[in-house]
């Protein structure tokens, strides 16, 4: 785990699916289901009235729909089946409208067209889609769509057709977007909430659960690939005195100043914690006994060269330092404990040193 973990930003978010949300892939594969047999019902009756080009091309239609659904089956590339099925229905819905099938009246099946686009694709690809496709109308129903294509639609029939076409895509964007706003509060509350559940409110700190569970992952992988690692069980020397001297507003900022220096002197990999009052656990993956000492050591000289300034004031803070190893078949509760007697040691030395398990101090 890293240092402190970022929350994750909106973007990122919207990604996520909340629970009850249909994923994309699986309302792409309903969909065609459910076209394919209308489309081959469409050329069945093509073929009846003596139509077998507008047939060929229903079919065709049916069968690079059922493509795009076996070819998601077998590669699970979603993007690929959103963008081939984006693609047909956009292409499916013109053909049906310059030429008119069923006498003219599947051009109807342009309304289903808004619902689906904002629901599969983002936002942006659906006004833009929504809006070349009115426009597209428009130019069909137009004098010059009439020199193009000879399209059987009155003039009433048209004017009312782009009216609630318009009316509908407009109302598709509002609910999507209100859609989308929902899902990304949800979202953020969600990760707020998974944050506020792992994290120290006062340091940004991963908390003693989460450092627990971080300390049972690192062990895990320790009994699988044999690699050691540490743990720093640090301890502000008479804190009780800062507070004390100063009042805990003070005590807070010194609490808060020394987490920021952990940060800056752990490495991406380790997890600071506030383990509790003023006291912090840093576990370091991968690291023995001399190298552990070697970056407590580094974290106590910082701390006790930088006065610590809060409230106009100047806090020459310390800290004692207890480091354990893991070693053998020892639980996480054992490495703790050894640590936890290392910084005993440390204090009962005159505070302000690190100490390792066998009782070696700096
Ligand atoms: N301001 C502030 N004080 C805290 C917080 N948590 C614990 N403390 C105080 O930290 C002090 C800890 O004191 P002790 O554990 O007795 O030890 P110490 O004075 O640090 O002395 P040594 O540990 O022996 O060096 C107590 O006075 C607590 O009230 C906190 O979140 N904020």
């Amino acid at each position: 785990m890293i240092q402190t973990t970022s929350r994750p930003s909106d973007t990122k978010l919207s990604q996520f699916r909340v629970k009850g949300e249909i994923p994309v892939p699986m309302l792409i594969g309903r969909l065609t289901l459910a076209a394919v047999p209308i489309l081959l019902l469409f050329a069945w009756r093509s073929l009846d009235r003596g139509l077998p080009g507008s047939a060929t091309i229903l079919i065709v239609f049916a069968m690079l729909l059922s493509v795009n659904g076996i070819v998601y089956l077998i590669s699970h590339n979603s993007t690929l089946q959103r963008r081939g099925f984006i693609t047909m229905i956009t292409v499916l819905f013109t053909y049906l409208a310059i030429n008119a099938v069923e006498d003219g009246s599947a051009i109807i099946w342009l309304f289903a067209y808004p619902p689906i686009i904002f629901y599969i694709s983002e936002a942006k690809v659906g006004v833009i889609a929504c809006a070349g496709g009115l426009a597209a109308v428009a130019v069909l129903f137009s004098p010059l769509g009439d020199m193009a294509f000879d399209s059987p639609y009155s003039t009433s029939f048209r004017l009312t057709m782009l009216a609630v076409l318009g009316f509908e895509m407009s109302t598709c964007y509002v609910l999507d977007q209100s859609r989308r706003r929902s899902k990304l509060g949800l979202l953020k509350l969600a990760a707020e909430f998974e944050y506020a559940a792992k994290h120290d409110a006062l340091t940004g700190l991963a908390n003693r659960r989460e450092a627990h569970e971080q300390l049972e992952a690192e062990y895990q992988r320790y009994m699988r690939n044999s690699r050691v690692f540490s743990v720093l069980l640090m301890d502000i020397d008479l804190f009780k005195s800062v507070n004390d001297s100063y009042g805990h507003q003070v005590g807070d900022e010194t609490i808060v100043m020394v987490a920021r220096t952990l940060q800056e002197q752990s490495r991406k990999v380790d997890t600071l914690s506030r383990w509790g009052g003023e006291e912090y656990l840093v576990l370091l993956p991968e690291t023995d006994t001399p190298e552990a000492v070697q970056t407590a050591n580094r974290i106590r000289q910082t701390i006790a060269s930088t006065p610590i300034k809060a409230q106009g004031r100047s806090i020459n803070a310390t800290i004692s330092v207890g480091v354990a190893t893991i070693h053998g078949a020892e639980s996480v509760d054992r490495l703790l404990q050894r640590a936890d007697e290392a910084l005993y040691r440390a204090k009962t030395m005159g505070r302000n040193k690190v100490c390792d398990f066998e009782g070696n101090f700096s």
